[in-house]
């Protein structure tokens, strides 16, 4: 593997993606692959200050879309788009899949608005649009993400959503999955850390990305 691969995690909030990306990364990195690990909303430090907003303040959901859209833009520019260029690894917590699934399913905002965004966020000058080359989709019911994610830490403006909400956001991710097969693998996170590691590790080889 020499050009540059694309990753992201999704799932909903508490599924377990941030376990699994940072030792993924190292061990790309053990195998000689430079390894830019990074997650959206964020990445620059624009988006970052995107990210404080949009996860702490109320807004209506086009306002929500539109930042997670604009942090996206930056943070493909000066992160994504170079990194791929010089043929790196970049794995990022979460995507635009995110935003089909929070915003789409979520808030039920107009996927067919999100879907200009898109477009309009992520064309490459050469034609089509930048998407990652593997999502890795966490899957668990709400039910049990929230009770892993109780007392970790102070729940965000998405994080105290009700289980109802998440079940939105993973009904949203389905479909996101259904529609585009060649780019998801489901990964099971019901499942001890062990066993979604297994599934993690033969995702990234069945690409011939990882020994
Ligand atoms: N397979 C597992 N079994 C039990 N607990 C787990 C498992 N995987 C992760 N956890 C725990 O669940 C919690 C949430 O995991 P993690 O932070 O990786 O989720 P996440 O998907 O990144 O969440 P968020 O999107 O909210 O940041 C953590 O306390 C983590 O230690
Ligand atoms: C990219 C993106 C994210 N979100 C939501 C999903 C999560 O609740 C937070 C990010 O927090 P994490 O701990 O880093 O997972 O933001 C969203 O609603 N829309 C998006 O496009």
């Amino acid at each position: 593997m020499t050009g540059g691969v694309f990753i992201s995690f999704e799932g909903i909030d508490g599924a377990g993606k941030s376990t699994h990306i940072a030792p993924l990364a190292e061990l790309l990195r053990a195998q000689g692959r430079t390894v830019v690990l990074t997650r959206e909303p964020g990445g620059t430090p624009l988006a970052e200050k995107i990210r404080a907003l949009a996860l702490n303040e109320a807004m209506d959901p086009l306002a929500e879309a539109l930042l997670m859209f604009a942090a996206r833009r930056d943070h493909l520019q000066q992160v994504i788009e170079p990194a791929l260029a010089a043929g790196h690894v970049v794995m990022s917590d979460r995507f635009t899949d995110a935003t089909f699934a929070y915003q789409g399913g979520g808030r039920g905002f107009d996927l067919a608005v999100l879907g200009q965004l898109e477009q309009l966020v992520q064309a490459l000058p050469q034609g089509g649009l930048r998407q990652p080359d593997l999502t890795l989709l966490f899957e668990l019911a709400p039910e049990v993400a929230a009770q892993r994610l109780a007392g970790v830490r102070a729940p965000d403006k998405f994080e105290s959503q009700p289980v109802a909400f998440f079940r939105k956001v993973a009904a949203g991710y389905d479909a996101r999955a259904r529609q585009q097969p060649a780019r998801f693998v489901r990964i099971a996170a019901d499942r001890p850390r062990d066993a979604v590691w297994e599934d993690v590790l033969a995702a990234v080889r069945g690409k011939g990305w990882l020994q």
